[in-house]
């Protein structure tokens, strides 16, 4: 002790905090808290499915990905659903069209070459989708990846067919396979619906959100009477930012979610879905996160919202 008191003001600055790892190639946390909705309805839907009474005893054949149609648990547990049928089965048709209404109806689109910056991020994500689901110079990525892990086309019905696509040893589709009445048995099936919903919806939110958010501001702003201006100073009218392609947008968004729902409670396993939600956030990032990091890319694409 040298009988000095300790000092009040230390000299030493207290430990900075950790630095927090900021890239432009990564989600922002309130980016990430929005994203983390697909994992989340995902492992919700599938733990209840293993749990529920209703459906944990019911069969299920792992071929058809499904429970089988007489012990459906539920309407939307039949592949035949309206919903399933009219809306997943056509889902990059009518991605295509609400983001055409949204890009057609609000005004930002009007002036320089934002509209054009969209239809190249769409023209990307399409491009993404067709790789995966169509057509990969020959069968899409999904039916290459089934038959790599062992996956055959088996046509019970027509053994001669069966021995000639053997032999031929031919990466059969899954759209084919049906259709030549056989079974799409024995390989890692990534499930096409989770894939397609999870990059359709959030290519959609990442495009209509910053006009979402600017209307929130200006309610905010109105209930505080400040101002009716926008982010850009101009005079912000609420049809642009709640009109018609801001809602065709909102029930596209509420159909994907249900969608992507009824998949995690009544179909496939669980790694299935899993890959279908890993190759659908990896086309997300390609096309809305990786120019980020690029300029000279981003310059041609730009980015939603600015
Ligand atoms: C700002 C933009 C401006 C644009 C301006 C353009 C200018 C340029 C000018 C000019 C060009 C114009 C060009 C436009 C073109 C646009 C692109 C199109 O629209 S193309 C046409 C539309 N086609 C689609 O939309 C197909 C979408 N569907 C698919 O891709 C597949 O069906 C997919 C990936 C969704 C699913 O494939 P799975 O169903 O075969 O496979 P799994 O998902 O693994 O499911 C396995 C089984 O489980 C069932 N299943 C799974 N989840 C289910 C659920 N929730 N409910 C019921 N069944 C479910 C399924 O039904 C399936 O059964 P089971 O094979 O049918 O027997």
């Amino acid at each position: 002790m040298n009988g000095r008191p300790p000092s009040l003001h230390p000299t030493t600055k207290p430990p900075s905090p950790p630095p927090i790892l900021k890239t432009p190639l990564l989600p922002t946390p309130n980016e990430l808290l929005l994203l983390s909705i697909y994992p989340i309805t995902l492992l919700l839907g599938h733990l209840y499915s293993l749990l529920s009474p209703t459906t944990r005893h019911l069969p299920y054949d792992p071929v058809a990905q499904s429970h089988p149609a007489a012990h459906a648990p539920s309407y939307f547990a039949r592949k035949n659903n309206l919903l399933n049928l009219l809306f997943v089965k056509l889902g990059w048709l009518w991605t295509t069209v609400v983001l055409a209404l949204f890009v057609a109806t609000h005004p930002r689109f009007g002036v320089g070459g934002l509209a054009g910056q969209v239809v190249l991020r769409w023209a990307g994500s399409t491009g993404v989708w067709y790789l995966v689901t169509q057509w990969c110079f020959g069968p899409g990525l999904v039916d290459r990846s089934f038959a790599l892990t062992g996956g055959r086309c088996q046509v019970l019905k027509d053994p001669v067919a069966m021995e000639e696509m053997g032999k031929a040893g031919e990466v059969f589709t899954r759209v084919a396979c049906k259709a030549a009445g056989g079974q799409w048995r024995g390989g890692h099936d990534i499930s096409g619906h989770v894939f397609m919903l999870v990059l359709g919806s959030a290519m959609v939110a990442a495009e209509v959100a910053p006009a979402v958010v600017s209307w929130v501001r200006l309610v905010r702003d109105r209930n505080g009477v400040t101002t009716t201006m926008g982010s850009d100073g101009q005079e912000t009218d609420d049809s642009a930012v709640s009109g018609l392609g801001v809602k065709a947008a909102a029930v596209y968004l509420a159909l994907s979610w249900w969608m992507l729902l009824m998949t995690a409670l009544y179909f496939h396993t669980w790694f299935e879905k899993l890959t279908g939600l890993i190759i659908g956030l990896a086309g997300f990032w390609l096309i809305y996160y990786l120019p980020r990091g690029m300029a000279p890319v981003r310059a041609i694409v730009g980015m939603p919202g600015l």
